[in-house]
């Protein structure tokens, strides 16, 4: 049954602590005096400070154990968003978030921050500004993110400020920054296997691409903010760079920086997504015989080639939220933190 853990009390958990985010964010809330409980399927690094359990999020039990004595959870754990796997998003993104709560309540964990994203509302088309009242996506880009909107709303309305269990959901959009196993890898693939030639549309698309450690700080504000009758109770708030960026600039600063060639070719949008659509269809037909991979889904054109960019204003307002990196200072750092991607290396 639940025992309160003492309010005031600066033992945290974090689940999916051994990932890119998690990592991040471990390091922050060491930094600012938490003790921090890592809880996730594998054990990537080892800090001082740290007590780390490993253990599947579907399992309640697991969790229990390294739940004991904390009053704050992160949950940013997630299956890796480019697998096809659909039974294992909804396993551990739905039903793993449903046995998160139940474990977070029955020990007495007062406070939960769930890693959302800004993707719940996009549908592919252009999203310019968007605040948190746009309506979830009816058709989202892919399973993985259909399971990230079920799962931010099973947060959400766990939140009951009569039991004294409060939750909040942040929604990052691009994140990027040292350790990344995504963004950059993939740019550099695609720019090592010579197709990063080619600007999709005319390059004006505006979007959200966010420093980690602006992640990290949404993430500490909402934790620190979250208390009975803070206006931030229950709710969804986007956290970005707030510095919206043309895609193809935001590729070629990081290209150039790494010594590969920006790219410079335009395309027209339609054409390329037409043929993402049919190499899509192909891939479908041929499955029986062979499978592979295509670098060209509907999905990235669209993200490559239209703007998606949020609003942070209720961030801003409701807990004071600013981002403490630059998107210049963290390409960067970010450039600078992958010496083994570098043309040549
Ligand atoms: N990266 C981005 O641009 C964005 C990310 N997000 C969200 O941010 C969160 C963190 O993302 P990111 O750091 O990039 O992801 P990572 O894959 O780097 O980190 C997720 C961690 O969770 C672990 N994990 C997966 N399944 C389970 C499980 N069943 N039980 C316990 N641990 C598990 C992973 O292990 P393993 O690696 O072995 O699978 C990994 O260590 C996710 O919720 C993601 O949806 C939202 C918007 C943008
Ligand atoms: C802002 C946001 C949601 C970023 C998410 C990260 C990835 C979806 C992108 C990171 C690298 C991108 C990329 C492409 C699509 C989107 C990414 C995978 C292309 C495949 C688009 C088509 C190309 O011309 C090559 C691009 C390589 C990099």
């Amino acid at each position: 049954m639940a025992t309160r853990v003492r309010p005031g009390n600066k033992r945290c958990a974090v689940i999916g602590g051994s990932g890119f985010l998690g990592r991040h964010l471990v390091e922050k809330l060491l930094d600012r005096g938490y003790s921090v409980s890592v809880f996730d399927i594998r054990q990537s690094y080892e800090l001082p400070g740290v007590v780390f359990h490993m253990g599947d999020l579907c399992d309640k039990q697991a969790l229990l154990t390294a739940l004991k004595d904390v009053s704050l959870v992160f949950h940013c754990a997630s299956p890796f968003p480019g697998s096809d796997d659909r039974a294992l998003f909804e396993r551990v993104n739905i039903q793993g978030t449903q046995t998160v709560i139940l474990a977070c309540i029955e020990a007495g964990v007062q406070k939960l921050v769930l890693t959302s994203s800004a993707s719940v509302v996009y549908e592919g088309t252009d999203i310019k500004n968007g605040r948190e009242d746009l309506p979830y996506a009816k058709k989202p880009i892919d399973y993985y993110t259909a399971t990230k909107i079920q799962q931010e709303k099973l947060v959400l309305e766990a939140c009951d400020q009569q039991k004294g269990f409060l939750t909040v959901a942040i929604r990052p959009h691009g994140i990027f920054g040292p350790r990344d196993p995504q963004l950059v890898p993939i740019l550099v693939d695609t720019a090592r296997r010579g197709k990063m030639k080619f600007i999709i549309g005319d390059g004006s698309n505006l979007v959200d691409f966010t420093f980690v450690e602006n992640v990290v700080h949404g993430h500490i504000l909402a934790a620190e903010t979250l208390k009975s009758n803070s206006p931030i109770c229950g709710k969804p708030y986007h956290i970005t760079n707030d510095e919206p960026v043309r895609f193809w600039d935001f590729m070629s600063e990081v290209l150039v920086g790494l010594g590969y060639a920006a790219p410079r070719y335009h395309l027209p949008y339609a054409l390329v997504y037409g043929l993402a659509l049919l190499l899509w269809l192909l891939t479908l037909v041929l499955r029986p015989f062979v499978s592979f991979k295509p670098t060209f889904t509907p999905m990235r054109v669209a993200l490559a080639g239209t703007h998606h960019y949020y609003s942070c204003e209720r961030a801003k307002e409701d807990m004071g939220y600013k981002p403490v990196v630059s998107l210049k200072e963290g390409i960067a750092r970010t450039v600078q933190s992958y010496p083994h991607l570098r043309r040549g290396a």
